[in-house]
C-alpha cells in the first residue's frame, strides 16, 4: 500500500514483480504518480480509493472558496496581531457568493459534489467544463432551480461550457477538480489567468501541476483582489518563491481528504484492493459505489474495490 507522494514506474514494478508481487494500491483516488503501462507490463494490479474522498475533498474546496471570498485568514491574522481598532465600513470587504457564478473544471465525483455544495449552500449559478457531460449534476441544478422558483426565489441556472476559457471568463469562483495528466498539466497558465475576472477566486484541490504556480504568483502580485485557495502545490512539500508572502493566497498542506472517516475508508479500500487480489477475488463492478466495503457491521464483499487496470490485465468483474 503506497502513498501518492511516491512515484511508481518501470524500475519499481519490475522489482515488485521479481519479488512475486501481484498487486499494488495507492492510498489515494488520484494515481498520476503511477505508471500504469509499466504495471501492465509486469502484470501488477493497480488499486485506488475512489468515492470515500468525494465529500471530504469537496468540503475543503468549499471551505477555501468561502475563506478566500470573505478573506477569513487575512482577518484572523489581523485580529491576532492586535490590529483591530473597531468596526469600519471597509474592513476586509470581500465578495458575496449568492447569485454569482461558480465555475467547475473537471465535474467528476469531487467537482460535482463541490458544485452542489456551492449551489445549494450559496445559491450560485453553475458553469462547468468537462470532457463528458455531467448529466446528474445538470438534472440536480435544474430541479433545484425549479424548487427555488416555486418558493418565490431566484432560480439557479447551469451551463456546460464549450471550452475551459468560457468558464475562466465567466466564473466568479472557479474550482479545479480534473485528474492530472498531460491534458491538464499547467491547465491554468499566464494566458488563462489573464482572462479571469480581476476579483475572481481560484481554488485548487486537485493536483499542484494543474496550475503554473510561478505564473500564479505573478498574477497574485499584479492583481491584489484576485484570490486563491490552494491545497496542492507544484513541488510539494514546497511552494514556489513568493507564494507564502501573498496575502491574497490561502495555503493548506494537502489536507483536502483529511477527515477521520475518509482516511479510514482510504486505508480500508487500499488494503482490500491488495488482499482481494492475493485471494484471487474478482474486481468490484462499480468503483463509484464502495459503501459495501466500509460497513463495520458486515464483512466486505469478496472483491477488489477498485483496480484501475482491470481491463488491461483481463481481470474478471464481480457479479455481486
Ligand atoms: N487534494 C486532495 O487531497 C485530493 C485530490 N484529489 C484529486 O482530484 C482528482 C479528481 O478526483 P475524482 O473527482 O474522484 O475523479 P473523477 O475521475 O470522478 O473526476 C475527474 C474529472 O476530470 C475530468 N477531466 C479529465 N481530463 C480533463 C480535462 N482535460 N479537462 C477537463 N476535465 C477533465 C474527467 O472527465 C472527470 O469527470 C483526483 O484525480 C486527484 O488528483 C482527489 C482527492 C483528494
Ligand atoms: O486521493 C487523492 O488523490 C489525494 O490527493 C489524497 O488526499
Amino acid at each position: 500500500m503506497l502513498q501518492l507522494t511516491e512515484d511508481w514506474g518501470e524500475a519499481l514494478f519490475s522489482a515488485l514483480s521479481r519479488a512475486g508481487g501481484k498487486a499494488f494500491s495507492n492510498m489515494a483516488v488520484g494515481y498520476n504518480n503511477v505508471d500504469v503501462n509499466a504495471a501492465n507490463k509486469y502484470g501488477v494490479a493497480v488499486g485506488n480509493t475512489p468515492g470515500v474522498l468525494t465529500e471530504t475533498t469537496a468540503e475543503l474546496a468549499a471551505s477555501l472558496s468561502v475563506a478566500a471570498s470573505r478573506r477569513i485568514v487575512e482577518a484572523d491574522e489581523f485580529m491576532r496581531a492586535g490590529l483591530y481598532d473597531g468596526w469600519l465600513p471597509h474592513l476586509f470587504v470581500g465578495n458575496l457568493l449568492k447569485g454569482q457564478t461558480v465555475g467547475v473544471i473537471g465535474a467528476g465525483r469531487i467537482g460535482s459534489a463541490y458544485a452542489r455544495m456551492m449551489i445549494e449552500g450559496f445559491k450560485m449559478n453553475l458553469i462547468y467544463y468537462d470532457l463528458y457531460q455531467a448529466t446528474r449534476l445538470e438534472k440536480f441544478v435544474t430541479a433545484y432551480g425549479e424548487f427555488l422558483k416555486a418558493n418565490g426565489e431566484q432560480p439557479v441556472t447551469w451551463k456546460r461550457a464549450g471550452s475551459m476559457e468560457e468558464v475562466l471568463r465567466e466564473g466568479d469562483v472557479i474550482s479545479l477538480h480534473p485528474i492530472l495528466d498531460k491534458t491538464t498539466y499547467h491547465l491554468i497558465n499566464k494566458e488563462r489567468l489573464s482572462i479571469m475576472k480581476k476579483e475572481a477566486i481560484l481554488v485548487n484541490c486537485s493536483r499542484g501541476p494543474v496550475v503554473d504556480e510561478v505564473a500564479l504568483v505573478e498574477h497574485l502580485k499584479e492583481n491584489p483582489m484576485f484570490r486563491v485557495g490552494l491545497d496542492v502545490f507544484e513541488d510539494e512539500p514546497y511552494m514556489k518563491p513568493g507564494l507564502a508572502d501573498m496575502k491574497n493566497a490561502i495555503v493548506v498542506p494537502h489536507i483536502a481528504s483529511a477527515s477521520k472517516w475518509t482516511r479510514e475508508g482510504m486505508a480500508t479500500l487500499a488494503a482490500l484492493n491488495v488482499l482481494g487480489k492475493i485471494k484471487g477475488y474478482p474486481v468490484w463492478s462499480n468503483p463509484n459505489n464502495v459503501e459495501p466495503f466500509l460497513n463495520e457491521n458486515s464483512p466486505p464483499p469478496a472483491a477488489c474495490p477498485s483496480i484501475v487496470n482491470a481491463k488491461n490485465l483481463g481481470l474478471t468483474a464481480s457479479k455481486l
